[in-house]
């Protein structure tokens, strides 16, 4: 029988089966931020066991309020940095080099296919575009992992997506996201692995490919999963080409983590993507959603656009094609935090920054900040915002305050009218 890439990818790496369906799995990369990190550190420390298991396969950042903005933040990146200093954690990412974890450790070439990867953060599913299981985790896994770089799981059940067909234009992977857990709801993946394939991500750049995964979490997913491809190993070439001695070596060594044709699935789930619409999310649950003509017209208070499902340099050049000669309306504020230094840069060179300043945006340093509601974008009671994030729970951005999801071309289409707005009028 067939096996999914889940099921390569735990035999490949299974290290002990200590109660039936329990494996335990050796780690290829262990990802560290300044928010759950320091946890484990301190608990290490406390029970004397700083140690690190192996200092090249460990990578951390302060990203989620950075530079500090208060003594409690300015403590947490405190304990990550000395941390990274003490183990001589080389790929340590502090202010000037930093940006939100899951958009600056790919952009590094850190995540390859095949590999096993956890993270104290939820949104580790995005590595998964690569064809890797990656997995967010807690405290106690985060300290296993950092100390003995291995990590037990419950051996998976996966669904299988088909996206078949072409996205139509001013559709997106946001879109595609937000239309499957609209279907299948926050718990539809409730520890499955999501599988996608087909036509539509074929096509999809890496950029893209994460913006999917990153939201596998809020179906209740334990990982998304994309097959490796060509479009993987293009992405990744700066950082294995000593490695191979082709991109065509590259791929038939990647291929071997593709899902084998006669795998298994627990479910196959078919989208048509002729039927898939700008989608937005109401409400306070990321499966609340409504194409973009049952809720456009509704008004907003601020425009986010960043985060690590799409704050890429892919998100920026859409909304800023579309923001490009308009302002924003003059009732609402717009914020770009672009997910990263590079993204930052090529922002600059390619004149998007120019771009949203004209528009009247502010363009803050990359940082989670907004998207979690601790800094550059906190919201009053009451307000809305549009917002390319992945959670819309409650008070998200700010108590009291409520955040539409939506793809940064509906985000952009939104700023300019100030009412969330259909981009494919700017198109
Ligand atoms: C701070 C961190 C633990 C958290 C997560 O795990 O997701 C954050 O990144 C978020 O998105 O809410
Ligand atoms: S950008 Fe938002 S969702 Fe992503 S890791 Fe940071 S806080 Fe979490």
């Amino acid at each position: 029988m067939g096996k999914t890439t889940a099921e390569k990818i735990f035999e490949a790496h299974l290290v002990d089966e200590p109660f039936p369906g329990t494996k335990v799995l050796r780690l290829d990369v262990v990802l560290c931020h300044e928010i759950t990190t320091p946890i484990a550190i301190d608990d290490l420390i406390r029970r004397n066991k700083d140690r690190v298991f192996d200092v090249s396969k460990i990578k951390a950042v302060i990203d989620h309020v950075t530079p500090s903005k208060d003594t409690k933040t300015a403590t947490q990146a405190k304990i990550l940095r000395d941390w990274a200093r003490r183990h001589g954690i080389k790929d340590f990412f502090d202010v000037g080099a930093n940006g939100v974890c899951h958009a600056l450790f790919p952009e590094r070439g850190f995540i390859r296919p095949g590999n096993t990867v956890i993270m104290g953060d939820s949104h580790t599913c995005t590595h998964g575009a690569f064809g890797a299981f990656a997995a967010g985790i807690g405290t106690t896994d985060l300290e296993v992992g950092i100390l003995k770089g291995v990590c037990a799981f419950r051996q998976p059940k996966t669904i299988r997506f088909n996206i078949n067909g072409q996205l139509p234009a001013g559709v997106y992977a946001k879109d595609v996201i937000l239309h499957i857990i609209g279907q299948i709801g926050v718990n539809g993946a409730t520890d499955r692995v999501m599988e996608f394939h087909g036509p539509a991500i074929d096509a999809m750049s890496m950029e893209s490919r994460m913006t999917l995964c990153n939201m596998a979490i809020e179906a209740g997913g334990t990982s998304g999963i994309c097959m490796p491809d060509m479009t993987t190993v293009e992405y990744l070439w700066p950082f294995i080409q000593n490695e191979f001695a082709s991109k065509e070596a590259a791929l038939a060594e990647y291929s071997k983590w593709v899902a084998d044709a006669d795998a298994e699935y627990e479910k196959v789930i078919e989208i048509d993507t002729a039927t898939l619409q700008p989608t937005v999310t109401f409400g306070y649950k990321p499966d609340q959603v409504k194409t973009i003509s049952e809720i456009a017209g509704t008004p907003v208070d601020q425009i986010y656009l960043g985060s690590c499902t799409n704050g890429r340099i892919e998100d920026l050049r859409i909304a800023a094609q579309i923001l490009k000669g308009h302002k924003l309306a003059s009732t609402v504020r717009g914020i770009l935090s672009p997910a990263t230094p590079k993204v930052y840069q090529e922002a600059l060179k390619e004149g998007l920054i120019d771009i949203f300043m004209e528009a009247g945006f502010c363009v803050t340093n990359p940082t989670c900040g907004a998207c979690l509601g601790m800094s550059n974008g906190v919201l009053a009671e009451g307000e809305v915002c549009a917002s390319t994030t992945n959670r819309n729970f409650m008070g998200r951005m700010g108590k009291g305050g409520m955040v539409h999801l939506m793809s940064p071309a509906t985000a952009a289409a939104t700023a300019i009218e100030g009412k969330i707005a259909d981009p494919r009028k700017y198109l």
